[in-house]
């Protein structure tokens, strides 16, 4: 006895069991908030197997009239199992009905928590996952759980109780029958085991499988260019065809499986509709049942094999459950971005937005998930009015400092703050609350398709045709836009089709300058422009009345000369150059 204890405890502890445990926490914090739809799903089961049973028990009394082995009004007791029949058809659809209504509504809540929880994980440790996986995990697991929350505990209750039920009446009727009708279970059960098995690691197969379709599929369609002009047309159309030939044989795989499972299952409920012919024709024959009796036995023993099946099933899709939400909770307990200081960052803009709110880091160090040291004790300010550039050689950390200072990354050392005020002392840490403060215009195309106002618009919805141009005009790209026919309400096409690498460039800062954020980050931003526009753009931002703060990287020294300061991010370090070095740059250019 003790020794099967601690068999039990040693199970218990087991790395797997705590695992589905916490799986099933998981669901289950899910499932609480929809108790009700479970009761009201449960409910509408129960009754429909209640009206199913009674129309057995009715169909019995029928034969039972018309074989005269009971006495009792034909015509009614044909009506009535017409009635519950029907009411049987209404409430199966009522139930089909109410749960594709209460699955969508679920689905899509768990979808939306999701997303909003993946929008606000820690961005670095994010960025370990393909995005092709996040889409797989963020839309099928979480359809699979939204779908097991409202069918698979409801579903326990009614086959449980349709099973116990039909079971209670065959024992009332005739125990014996029992034995026969009950003959399935054993065989179902030895026939779930290796179904199990190979079920789970289907699952997991196949979720995999469409993360990497969906990857593939993904980075194809928006990289078309790069596909042709690098002649890797043949390339890409043999590797899908590989990747869908591998997704096909998983699938014919399992296909098979369940071919002979299904088979050996209906071979099972042959047996046990066999015998039970055979034992109640023997009934009827001994005299000890009616005909009506026997018909309803064989119609209790469909159901209960029936029910038994869909116990049986309800495994591998508990199995099915734990592995999404085991995928879901991968993503959602990463760690969460802090926003707590929301409401005092808010409050700070409030009060410093008229005279302006700069930036300052010191000593700062950060070292990537991978090992790769790029900062160690690396100081810089940037302050209202001015604008700082950040020079360096390529994969040297200019972008990396933009992602310390939007907070997109943590530094492991060092302070970083936003400041503001007459001697800069007002400070509030840099955090991702303090993004807000931030317009952020990164390397490569980020416009959507819709017209250029609509993309405008998009930072801020309430922005006048006047103010648009106004920021197009400070971004140098109104000179093209008010040529165009269409001018303001021109299309642009997916990220930023239609228009030249410099024009979309123009757009894109055009669209931060209007969002009138208090910092403006620009990364490479002004690249694709020729040295002229870019000195314009920069000195239009200088010159430019609202108290804007601006750091830009860039490779490119011909404007430094009109930047207020110059980093070098050089040697794992942010240093300050001096005239002399910035024009020896200029030169060596
Ligand atoms: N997500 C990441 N995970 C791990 N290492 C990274 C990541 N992003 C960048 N790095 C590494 O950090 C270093 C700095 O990269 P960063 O992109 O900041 O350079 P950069 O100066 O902006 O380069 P460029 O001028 O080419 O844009 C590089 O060695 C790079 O390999």
């Amino acid at each position: 006895m003790r020794n099967l204890w601690t068999k039990i405890k040693k199970c218990l502890q087991a790395e797997m069991l705590q695992k589905m445990w916490k799986e099933f926490l998981w669901i289950a914090q899910y499932a609480r908030r929809y108790w009700k739809a479970m009761i009201f799903y449960t409910a509408l089961g129960v009754f429909g197997t209640g009206v199913s049973l009674a129309s057995s028990v009715i169909s019995k009394d029928l034969v039972d009239i018309i074989t005269g082995h009971q006495t009792g009004k034909l015509l009614q007791t044909f009506a009535l199992m017409i009635g519950f029949s029907f009411g049987n058809t209404l409430i199966s659809q009522a139930s089909a009905y109410a749960s594709t209504m209460i699955n969508l509504k679920v689905d899509r809540e768990i979808q939306n928590d999701i997303f909003a929880k993946i929008l606000v994980t820690d961005w670095e440790s994010l960025t370990a996952y393909h995005t092709g996986d996040l889409v797989t995990r963020w839309s099928s697991d979480a359809s699979n759980i939204s779908s097991g929350i409202l069918n698979w505990l409801p579903n326990l209750v009614i086959y449980t109780v349709k099973f116990i039920s039909a079971l209670a009446i065959v024992v009332h009727y005739d125990p014996t029958f029992a034995i026969f009708a009950l003959l399935g279970i054993p065989f179902s059960a030895l026939l779930s085991r290796p179904l199990l098995r190979r079920m789970t690691n289907n699952n997991q197969r196949s979720a995999q499988m469409s993360a990497k379709l969906y990857g593939f599929n993904q980075e194809a369609f928006s990289n078309i260019q790069t596909i042709k002009a690098f002649d890797m047309i043949r390339f890409y159309v043999d590797r899908l065809k590989n990747l869908q030939q591998e997704y096909i044989k998983m699938r014919l795989d399992f296909q098979k499986m369940s071919i002979a499972t299904s088979l050996l299952m209906t071979l099972i409920s042959y047996l046990v509709s066999y015998s039970c012919y055979g034992w109640g024709i023997y009934r009827v024959w001994s005299g000890a049942i009616s005909y009506g009796t026997m018909t309803m036995f064989l119609s209790l023993s469909g159901t209960l094999t029936g029910s038994v099946n869909s116990l049986v099933s309800l495994v591998p899709s508990a199995i099915s459950l734990g592995i999404s939400a085991g995928r879901l909770m991968d993503i959602v307990e990463m760690p969460q971005e802090d926003y707590s200081a929301d409401r005092e960052v808010e409050q700070f803009a409030e009060k410093y937005r008229a005279s302006g709110i700069g930036l300052a880091m010191e000593d700062l160090s950060y070292t990537y998930h991978t090992g790769t040291e790029v900062f160690s004790k690396a100081s810089l300010e940037a302050w209202p009015h001015e604008i700082i550039a950040l020079v360096g050689p390529s994969g040297e950390g200019k972008t990396t400092m933009l992602r310390l200072i939007l907070s997109l990354l943590r530094a492991q050392g060092g302070e970083a703050w936003i400041g503001a005020g007459e001697d800069r002392e007002q400070r509030i840490a840099l955090s991702p609350s303090t993004r807000k403060l931030f317009s952020y215009v990164p390397q490569g195309n980020t416009m959507f398709s819709g017209t250029i106002a609509e993309n405008m618009r998009n930072v801020k919805p309430e922005a006048t045709d006047e103010e648009i141009v106004e920021a197009l005009k400070l971004a140098c790209a109104w000179e093209f836009v008010e040529k165009l026919p269409d001018g303001i309400e021109s299309m642009v096409k997916e990220r930023g089709g239609g228009f030249s690498e410099g024009q979309a460039q123009r757009l894109s800062i055009a669209r931060a300058l209007l969002r009138k954020s208090p910092i403006l980050l620009l990364d490479e931003a002004t690249s694709a422009l020729d040295v002229a526009t870019e000195r314009k753009v920069l000195k239009n931002i200088m010159t430019d009345t609202y108290p804007r703060t601006c750091i830009v990287t860039t490779h490119r020294p011909t404007v430094l000369g009109i930047c207020t300061r110059v980093y070098a991010i050089r040697g794992k370090k942010c240093e300050e150059l001096g005239e002399k070095e910035i024009l020896e740059m200029e030169k060596d250019f």
